[in-house]
């Protein structure tokens, strides 16, 4: 690998992967102890925050809206002002390029009765759709104006909440999320029904913080809540950045790698499922699903060993996409490499990130040589054993960078990633990490 000018660096194909990597602390997890310290009433003492652009967001947004925010070398203390009492905000809080922070914060502020809220961010936030979580914070209550009706910047105004039963329309565990947050302060009970399950930090943070909720079948219950106390969080490492590591070690001949400390929620490893299924070689403690009726307590982690072999193609279905939905750029990778056909299906979300995935994964990887047809709701892959190389933009967008980067790796003639920088959305150290594990 060659650094190239400003953000374009040149990722070579790799001799081997080999030694040991740990991710960066997991960019959900990070948002959701943020803001819920933000609102408890006694300090919360978070350990490994993931120190990325995403989630700076995030503790600077809490800042503004009156937490003290305290970072020392090992963990970070916020003190947070309670579920109510936000301060006041002169202009937009800018929530940067975070679509979690931008649908998960309504939530907190829809409670805070007669102030108002504006939030706003860069050029990729400001296509995506908000009226998801402006349609049951409405109903609850809140008022809501967004631009053309669904669209940042958008304004908030709190009132007293009331509880609702909402069943949501797409799986997002952001849009489930904003809803049980508003539903801490809303006269009643408040229920949100999944469609399919979607990942659960939220509610065993919840539960953590001493919050009453419940899951039963596909209905989780929140009920209102007079404080947040939440002790010490530990960030795990993020099953999502992991997954980069991953698909290269199992994509890298002679590769062998040690990814360590990563999540392993079941609610977050759809990814290595699917990987284990077309043939990978990854072994690690994954968590089991949880029994009907449980909120599991703590965020499980694991070592996970992956070496490199020959992988066959499989059909991603609808229920498996959300367990998976940020590494499906890479499902689509590994389908370059995978005897017969790949398909993704269910997957429309994808267009609504922080580019349209399913239309720039196609394209870029399709530059890179790759055999490979956009669906409406997902992609079609035929394996040709491996991928060619090339120039691929990112977009702005850190999953696409960090997909061109191990496409490089793993390709026959190497891949500029123009925008690499993108990556420090999640994973600012991700090129000097993966640099590391080469071995020529
Ligand atoms: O709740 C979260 O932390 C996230 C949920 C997912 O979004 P959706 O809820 O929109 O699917 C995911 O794509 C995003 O990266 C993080
Ligand atoms: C979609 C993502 O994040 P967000 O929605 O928070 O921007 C992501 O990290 O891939």
């Amino acid at each position: 690998m060659t650094a190239g000018k400003g953000t374009t660096v040149r990722f070579d194909p790799a001799g081997r992967l080999k030694g040991s990597i740990v991710p960066p602390a997991d960019k959900s997890i990070s948002h959701r102890a943020a803001m819920l310290g933000g609102m408890a009433t006694e300090p919360v003492v978070i350990r490994n925050y993931l120190e990325a652009a995403d989630t700076t967001s995030t503790l600077d947004a809490m800042g503004t809206l009156g937490a003290i925010v305290q970072r020392g070398p090992d963990e970070i203390v916020v003190r947070g002002t309670g579920l109510r009492e936000s301060s006041e905000v002169d202009g937009p809080i800018d929530v940067g390029n975070a679509g979690t922070l931008m649908r998960l914060l309504p939530g907190l502020l829809a409670s805070q009765e007669g102030r108002s809220y504006t939030l706003d961010g860069d050029a990729s936030i400001r296509k995506r759709p908000v009226d998801r979580v402006a349609i049951p914070l409405r109903e609850m209550g809140a008022s809501i104006e967004a631009t053309d009706e669904r669209y940042p910047p958008f304004t908030i105004t709190g009132a007293r909440l009331r509880g609702i039963e909402y069943t949501l329309p797409v799986a997002s565990a952001q849009v489930k999320s904003c809803v049980l947050f508003a539903g801490l302060t809303a006269d009643g009970p408040t229920t949100v029904v999944e469609p399919v399950p979607s990942r659960d930090h939220t509610e065993r943070m919840l539960a953590a913080a001493g919050v009453s909720l419940h899951r039963e079948g596909d209905r989780i219950t929140v009920t209102n809540a007079d404080e947040l106390v939440l002790d010490t969080i530990t960030v795990p490492g993020d099953p999502s950045s992991a997954a980069f590591a991953i698909a290269a070690g199992v994509l890298v001949p002679k590769s062998r790698l040690l990814v360590k400390g990563s999540g392993a929620n079941w609610t977050r490893t759809g990814f290595v499922r699917i990987l284990q299924r077309m043939g990978g070689v990854v072994l690690g403690e994954l968590e089991d699903p949880a029994g009907d009726g449980q909120i599991p307590g703590v965020e499980p982690i694991t070592d996970l060993d992956v070496a490199h072999g020959s992988l066959v193609g499989t059909v991603v279905e609808p229920h498996e996409v959300p367990l998976a939905i940020d590494e499906l750029p890479l499902v689509a990778l590994l389908g370059c490499f995978a005897e017969g056909e790949t398909v993704v299906r269910g997957a429309e979300e994808l267009r609504f990130k922080e580019s349209d995935r399913i239309a720039l994964v196609v394209d870029g990887l399709r530059g890179l040589g790759a055999e490979i047809e956009a669906t409406e709701d997902g992609f079609v892959v035929t394996g040709t054993g491996g991928l060619r190389g090339g120039t691929i933009e990112s977009h702005g967008d850190h999953r696409l960078a960090m997909l061109g980067a191990v496409a490089g790796l793993a390709s026959r003639e190497g891949v500029t990633v123009v925008g690499m920088d993108a990556a420090a959305v999640s994973y600012p150290t991700f090129t000097e990490d993966i640099t590391a594990l080469l071995r020529r």
